[in-house]
């Protein structure tokens, strides 16, 4: 198996650093964007409590009667809210569907800025008050902790650091609370069923808690897939195509998966919450054009974030 460098990374020396740390942070992130796409973040300001706190939440929710759960999903949606049933969502280029169920939330715009109006209400899960408080606490906490990691790449791609500050402020990200359901009845599912197939991210960047469980792995550049494995509470932060695109492919959107566990453990659930940072829907996705030169000619069409979404967001089979 090759080895993989995923760094493991403290947002605290870039937060808090001096010039020197600051450097050492952005340099670090960059390379390891610009290599493996994937790095791991300690010091993210999640405490354990509210970890683990979360955690217990999106247990007791996705243990409640599917009836229950199937009230809060809500045509027209494109699951981008509430919950979306087992076996919804299909990785691109792929037939079968994902092994998966997920609850989604999305921006809750408390400045009273416009952009308000254009995005869906939160679902509240009445059952379940307290989900509604933490996964919001949790949203605006890997907000910021993804506000502070976009300076430092801003900073690696020559940009001014608040960059992203403003395109990322108010923006259309979705927290991702997930069950990897368990099968029982193995001859239920299809042969090729996966708890989920390979993809790589939408988004800018992703935070994901709760990577500590096995499943999550990459795929290298020489084609191997390597399991991705991060310590206690640390976050595991990737790039998303959005990022690769502006880019022109010197950051790289990793294509990874999750891989079903051994026979006789599908009947354990795997959960884990990935927080997808996206940008306000107009952020001009055109690759920078310091990422382009003879040696890297442009490799995409210019679009915006909100027409790129939309186009991904069919070929999963969420949006019609
Ligand atoms: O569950 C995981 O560990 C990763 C999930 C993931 O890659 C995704 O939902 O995009
Ligand atoms: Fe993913």
């Amino acid at each position: 198996m090759s080895t993989v460098n995923i760094p493991r990374l403290d947002l605290n020396s870039y937060i808090n650093g001096n010039a020197a740390d600051r450097k050492q942070f952005s340099d670090d992130i960059g390379r390891a964007f610009n290599q493996t796409g994937f790095v791991t973040i300690t010091n993210h300001g999640l405490s354990k409590q509210l970890i683990d706190e979360l955690y217990a939440q999106v247990k007791t929710l996705f243990s409640l009667p599917d009836e229950i759960k199937l009230k809060y999903e809500i045509p027209g949606l494109a699951g981008q809210r509430g919950y979306t049933g087992k076996s919804k969502e299909t990785a691109k280029g792929f037939k079968t569907p994902d092994l998966k169920e997920f609850w989604q939330i999305g921006q809750t715009v408390t400045d009273g800025a416009v952009i308000k109006d254009l995005y869906p209400d939160n679902i509240v899960v009445d059952e379940l008050p307290s989900f509604n408080s933490t996964t919001l606490d949790v949203y605006k906490k890997l907000e910021g902790a993804g506000k502070h990691l976009l300076q430092a790449i801003a900073v690696y791609l020559n940009l001014p650091e608040n960059y992203f500050d403003d395109k990322v402020h108010n923006g259309n990200s979705i927290l991702r609370t997930l069950h990897y359901f368990p099968i029982t009845d193995l001859d239920s599912v299809p042969d090729d069923a996966v708890r989920a197939g390979a993809h790589e991210d939408i988004n800018l960047i992703t935070l994901l808690i709760g990577a500590s469980a096995d499943g999550l792995e990459l795929l290298t550049r020489e084609g191997a897939w390597f399991p991705v494995k991060a310590h206690g509470e640390d976050l595991v932060v990737n790039v998303g195509d959005m990022l690769q695109r502006l880019t022109n492919n010197k950051l790289k959107s990793t294509t990874h998966r999750v891989v079903n566990p051994p026979r006789d453990q599908m009947k354990n659930s795997r959960y884990s919450v990935p927080f997808f940072l996206h940008p306000k829907a107009n952020m001009d996705l055109t690759s920078l054009a310091s990422c382009i030169d003879e040696e890297h000619p442009k490799l995409y069409t210019d679009i915006t974030a909100g027409e790129y979404l939309d186009e991904r967001l069919r070929e999963i089979g969420l949006k019609m």
